[in-house]
C-alpha cells in the first residue's frame, strides 16, 4: 500500500508539476509518462492474484490508468503544439527581416525604378526633408513630400505630354486651424525624470502645393451614365479652362473618344504594367463614383499615391466629402491649395504558404485601404482561425470570419460585424471577427505597430478565403497563414472641410448615427 502511495504522488503530481512548470521538457516529460504508465499496467499484472477481491484497489488502478494517459496525450499535444510554434516563429521571423529589408530599401527601389525609367525621367531628384533626414525617413514618418522632378515624359503614358514637371508640394502640420511646421519628431519627452507628451501623433494635415499641379488622373465608376457625362464635361473643363494634361483609365479613354475625337489630348496606359509609372507623373487624382471608386484608384498605386480628389456619385460616401455638381468651385480650391488632407493608413498583407519551402516563394503583397477578410467563404463550417500578434496568441476565431480592417475601413465591413468606427486619422488595426460562436468575442484594435499572422490550423476542417477591400479572393488551405502589417504609403484624400468635420459628417448624413428625436422638455423635472 505504502508503494502504491508513492507510485501515485510521484505520477500524478510530479509529472504533471514538471509539465506545467517547464513545457520545454515536454518531449522527455513524455518519455517518463510512457514509463509510468508502463510501470502501472505491470504492477496491475503482478498484484492482480493477490488483491483480486480488493474492488476498491482495482476500480483505483484503473483512474490512475486513465490519468496516466490523459497526461500522456496532453504532453504530446503540448509536444507537437511546441513544435508547431517553434516552426512559425521561424518563419515570422523571416518575414519580420524580408519586410524590414524592403522598407530599407525603399529609396533604392525609388531609384532603381527611375533608373529603369531613365527614358522617362532623366534626372530624378529625391527631394530631401528640410531636416536633413533620408527619404525613407520621411516615408515612415509620413511627414515629407517625395516627389521626383525633372520628369521628362517619353513614356507610351506620356507620349503627348509637352510638360516635363511632376508638382512639388509640401505637408504641414496645424492643430485646430493653426499652422505649424515645426512638427515636433519626438512624441514622449522623457525630462528629468518626468514622462510627457510632448506633441500629439496625429494632427489636421495641410498639404501646399510649391509648384502648380499639371497632371491629373481621373478615375471613374464604370457603368453610370451620370459619371461618363460628368467625366466627359470636367475633362474638357481641366484642360481648356485650367490648361491641364489629363490621364484617363483606357475605357474612359474611349468612351471620350467616342463622345468626339476632340479628346486625343487625353492620355491613358496600354498595358497594365504601365500603372506603376503613373506616380512619377500625377500630381492630382480625382474620383468620380462611391467608396469602390476610392478604393480602386488606391489600389492602382502599389507604393507612394498622389494625393486623391474624390467626388460623391454614390449612394453613400465616407470617403467621398466633394459634390460633383460644384466640381469647378472645388477643383479651383484644391487646385490653388492649401487643402486640408486625410492621411488614410493603408495595410500590407500577404500570404505565406505551407508548401512554400523558400523565402522567396512567397506571394505578392497586397495593400488594402478598408480591409483584409478572411472568411469562410462557399463552406458551410466554421473557420478556425489562429491568430498571432507579434508572434504572442491572440485568439483561435471559430465563426464565419475575420476582419483586420484599417481605421478608414471602420465604417464598411467592419462596422456592420460589430466593429467600433474609428476617426481615420488614428493609427491602428481594427480586430473584428464575423459572427463569432461565442458569447464573450468583442473586437479589439491593435497598434499600429503590431504585425498580426493568421493562420489556418494544420487540423483545420476547412480551408478559409481571403478578400482585399472585398476583392480579389483567394484560398488559404491549411497551413497556409496571412500576416499583416501598417504600410509606409497612406493615401492621402482632400477634406470638404478638415478631416474630424468630414468625418463626423460622413457618420452623420451616411448612416443617420444616433439620429434620434429629442425629448421634449414638456414633462417632469428634476427638482
Ligand atoms: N456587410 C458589409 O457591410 C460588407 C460586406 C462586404 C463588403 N463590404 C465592404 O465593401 C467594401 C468594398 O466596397 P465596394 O464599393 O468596392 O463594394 P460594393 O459596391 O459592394 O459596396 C460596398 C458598400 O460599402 C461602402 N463602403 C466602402 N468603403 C467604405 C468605408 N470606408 N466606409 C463606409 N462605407 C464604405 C460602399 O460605399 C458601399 O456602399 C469592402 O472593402 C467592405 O468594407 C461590406
Ligand atoms: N475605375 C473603375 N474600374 C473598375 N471598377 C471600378 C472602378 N471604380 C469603381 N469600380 C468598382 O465599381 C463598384 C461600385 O463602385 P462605387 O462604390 O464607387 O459606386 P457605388 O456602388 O455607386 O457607390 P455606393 O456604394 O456609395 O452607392 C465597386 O465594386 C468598385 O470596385
Amino acid at each position: 500500500m505504502c508503494t502504491k502511495v508513492l507510485f501515485l504522488d510521484s505520477l500524478g503530481n510530479g509529472d504533471a508539476n514538471s509539465l506545467r512548470s517547464n513545457p520545454e521538457n515536454a518531449f522527455s516529460d513524455l518519455n517518463s509518462l510512457a514509463q509510468s504508465e508502463k510501470a502501472v499496467e505491470e504492477l496491475l499484472i503482478q498484484q492482480t492474484p493477490m488483491q483480486a477481491s480488493d474492488d476498491h484497489l482495482i476500480e483505483f488502478s484503473e483512474a490512475l490508468r486513465t490519468v496516466a494517459k490523459a497526461l500522456r496525450g496532453s504532453a504530446e499535444g503540448k509536444a507537437l503544439a511546441q513544435a508547431e510554434a517553434a516552426e512559425w516563429k521561424r518563419r515570422y521571423e523571416l518575414e519580420r527581416s524580408k519586410n524590414l529589408d524592403l522598407l530599407r530599401q525603399a529609396p533604392l527601389n525609388e531609384e532603381a525604378n527611375s533608373m529603369e525609367m531613365d527614358h522617362i525621367a532623366k534626372s530624378p531628384r529625391l527631394h530631401v526633408p528640410e531636416n536633413g533626414k533620408s527619404a525613407r525617413y520621411a516615408l515612415e514618418r509620413i511627414c515629407a513630400h517625395e516627389v521626383l522632378q525633372d520628369c521628362e515624359p517619353n513614356s507610351p503614358i506620356g507620349s503627348n505630354n509637352k510638360l516635363k514637371r511632376k508638382a512639388s508640394f509640401k505637408l504641414s502640420w496645424g492643430c485646430k486651424g493653426q499652422a505649424n511646421d515645426q512638427h515636433k519628431k519626438d512624441i514622449v519627452s522623457f525630462e528629468s525624470g518626468n514622462i510627457t507628451t510632448a506633441d500629439r501623433s496625429s494632427k489636421q494635415i495641410s498639404l501646399t502645393w510649391e509648384t502648380s499641379p499639371q497632371n491629373v488622373l481621373i478615375f471613374t465608376k464604370p457603368k453610370s451614365t451620370s459619371v461618363q457625362v460628368l467625366s466627359v464635361e470636367m475633362v474638357r473643363w481641366l484642360r481648356e479652362q485650367k490648361g491641364l494634361n489629363v490621364y484617363v483609365e483606357p475605357r474612359v479613354k474611349a468612351e471620350l473618344l467616342s463622345e468626339s475625337s476632340s479628346f486625343d489630348f487625353v492620355q491613358t496606359w496600354e498595358d497594365d504594367k504601365e500603372i506603376s509609372l503613373l506616380h512619377p507623373k500625377v500630381d492630382l487624382v480625382i474620383t468620380l463614383g462611391g467608396d469602390g471608386t476610392v478604393l480602386w484608384a488606391a489600389s492602382m498605386f502599389k507604393g507612394p499615391v498622389p494625393p486623391i480628389v474624390p467626388f460623391s456619385m454614390g449612394s453613400l460616401g465616407f470617403m467621398t466629402p466633394f459634390h460633383s455638381e460644384q466640381y469647378r468651385e472645388c477643383l479651383e480650391a484644391v487646385l490653388k491649395g492649401p487643402l486640408s488632407i486625410t492621411l488614410r493608413h493603408r495595410l500590407q498583407c500577404h500570404i505565406i504558404r505551407d508548401k512554400a519551402r523558400h523565402d522567396y516563394e512567397t506571394e505578392e503583397n497586397m495593400l488594402v485601404l478598408n480591409e483584409v477578410t478572411i472568411d469562410r467563404g462557399i463552406t458551410s463550417f466554421l473557420t478556425n482561425l489562429e491568430c498571432y500578434c507579434d508572434n504572442s496568441f491572440v485568439t483561435c476565431v471559430q465563426g464565419d470570419g475575420l476582419i483586420l480592417s484599417t481605421t478608414s475601413g471602420s465604417t464598411a465591413y467592419s462596422l456592420a460585424a460589430g466593429g467600433s468606427m474609428v476617426h481615420p486619422q488614428v493609427p491602428g488595426i481594427l480586430f473584428t471577427p464575423i459572427c463569432p460562436h461565442s458569447l464573450s468575442f468583442r473586437p479589439l484594435i491593435l497598434p499600429d505597430h503590431v504585425t498580426v499572422r493568421v493562420q489556418v490550423p494544420f487540423n483545420s476542417r476547412s480551408s478559409a478565403w481571403v478578400s482585399f477591400d472585398g476583392k480579389g479572393r483567394k484560398q488559404l488551405e491549411a497551413g497556409d497563414a496571412l500576416v499583416c502589417s501598417m504600410a509606409p504609403w497612406p493615401v492621402s484624400t482632400a477634406c470638404q472641410v478638415e478631416s474630424t468635420n468630414d468625418f463626423l459628417r460622413s457618420i452623420h448624413d451616411g448612416l443617420h448615427w444616433n439620429l434620434r428625436k429629442t425629448q421634449s422638455s414638456d414633462g417632469p423635472r428634476e427638482t
